[in-house]
């Protein structure tokens, strides 16, 4: 546990700051659930969709639950005219984080609805943003590369219509199920630093759309959601699988954080890489491409040199990262397609954290200099 003195925790290691409902993280036992459910269940058998309704509601929905559910998510898609000029004027120089963390702002000061903060308010503007976030995302990802956005087709599904919207095509149903797979891994994570973000704004009963600009700002670091895309850069600039070794032990002796690697919670791997990991090596061996092969045989070999120096094990992100990779993501949008996927997570966490509110506000110890006079000005 990481402390400076009796009684501080920095970073909060080890603190137990409220209960949830939510999920569960079991270290002991290296596993998940959402609501009671192994999330390697859920991964396996339910659509991404179906997952958002359980974090949201609390249970997985019936047949006529579910179909009204698509109904409505498939509805709110598309973006005003006001949305898409105000994030197509934004510079290219931007991340793409940045521009999906000023679309939630706009949102919020467009949406006209009264947010009382009851229960129904807050699904009915969480479904809008889990509806509108991928048409942003997709919309970003192609004017950078000089391209017209496509539109929404209320025909998809929502990991089919993200293809469609980002190429224009939607590919085969392996690779789709890939990316809902990861969709489904990273919707929830109890109380990792983003849903904590979003919960101290929350707590101070700002609105929704406050506390999940403030969480998309979390994510973004490279210690926590940013580091999807910081694994990729890592394996490129690597670039060898007969380099893994050699890098990694330069890159350890200058201190650097193998990105992807290590986690605050799992202490013995992250319960979540072993169905992404399936799922990576099922687009790998579907690619059946050299370049493909090669860096799978990077990835794994970095991962080898890391457990075996360090004992240290791969997080989510990397397996996620060149999953992303492979399925055609641009870098810079792989942890906006996180935040696609948490923003589920997050905004249960919101609907908790209001139906049992007390303001987070801890105390900190005081190191500074001692009480001394303000000199008169000269
Ligand atoms: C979806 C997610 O957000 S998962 C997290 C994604 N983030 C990353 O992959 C970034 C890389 N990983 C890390 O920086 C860390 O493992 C974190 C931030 C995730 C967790 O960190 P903490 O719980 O604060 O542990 P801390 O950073 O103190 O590490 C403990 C020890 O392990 C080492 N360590 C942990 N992770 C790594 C890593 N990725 N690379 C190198 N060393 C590491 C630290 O250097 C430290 O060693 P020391 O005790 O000799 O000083
Ligand atoms: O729990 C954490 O600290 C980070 C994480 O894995 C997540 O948010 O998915």
């Amino acid at each position: 546990m990481t402390t400076t003195a009796p009684g501080i925790h920095r970073g909060l290691t080890g603190v137990v700051v409220d209960t949830t409902g939510i999920s569960t993280v079991i270290p002991e036992t290296n596993s998940l659930t959402y609501r009671g459910y192994p999330v390697q269940d859920l991964a396996a058998r339910r659509s991404f969709e179906e997952v958002a309704h359980l974090l949201w509601y609390g249970e997985l929905p019936d047949p006529r639950q579910l179909a009204e559910f698509r109904a409505r998510e498939r509805a709110l898609r598309p973006l005003d005219r006001t949305t898409a000029e105000l994030l197509a004027r934004l510079p290219e120089t931007c991340h793409p984080m940045d521009v999906l963390r000023t679309a939630v702002s706009f949102f919020g000061a467009e949406d006209p609805t009264e947010d009382d903060g009851s229960p129904a308010a807050g699904r009915a503007k969480s479904l809008a943003l889990l509806a509108k976030l991928p048409t942003v995302v997709a919309a970003d990802q192609r004017r950078r590369k000089g391209l017209d956005p496509v539109p929404p087709d209320p025909g998809l599904g929502y990991a089919e219509n993200f293809f469609h919207m980002c190429f224009g095509r939607v590919p085969d149903p392996d690779v789709v199920r890939c990316f809902e797979i990861s969709l489904i891994l990273y919707a929830e994570h109890s109380f990792n630093a983003s849903t904590f973000t979003a919960r101290v704004v929350t707590s101070t009963l700002s609105d929704l759309y406050s506390a999940v600009t403030a969480a998309i700002g979390a994510l973004k670091g490279p210690l926590h959601g940013g580091a999807n895309e910081a694994v990729m850069h890592m394996l490129l600039e690597i670039g060898d699988p007969r380099r893994a070794q050699a890098w990694l032990d330069e890159a350890l002796t200058a201190q650097r954080k193998i990105m992807g690697f290590g986690h605050r919670v799992y202490q013995h791997g992250d319960s979540r890489v072993p169905i992404m990991q399936d799922a990576l090596d099922r687009l790998v061996a579907r690619a059946a491409d050299p370049e493909v092969t090669r860096l799978a045989a990077l990835h794994a070999a970095l991962r080898h040199a890391m457990v075996q120096r360090k004992g240290i094990h791969p997080n989510l992100d990397y397996p996620a990262g060149l999953a992303y990779h492979l399925m055609g993501f641009d870098i810079p949008a792989f942890t906006p397609l996180f935040v696609m996927s948490r923003i589920t997570g997050w905004t249960a966490h919101i609907t908790e954290q209001l139906a049992h509110n007390s303001l987070i506000r801890p105390l900190a110890s005081y190191d500074g200099p001692a009480q001394r006079p303000v000199p008169t000005p000269s």
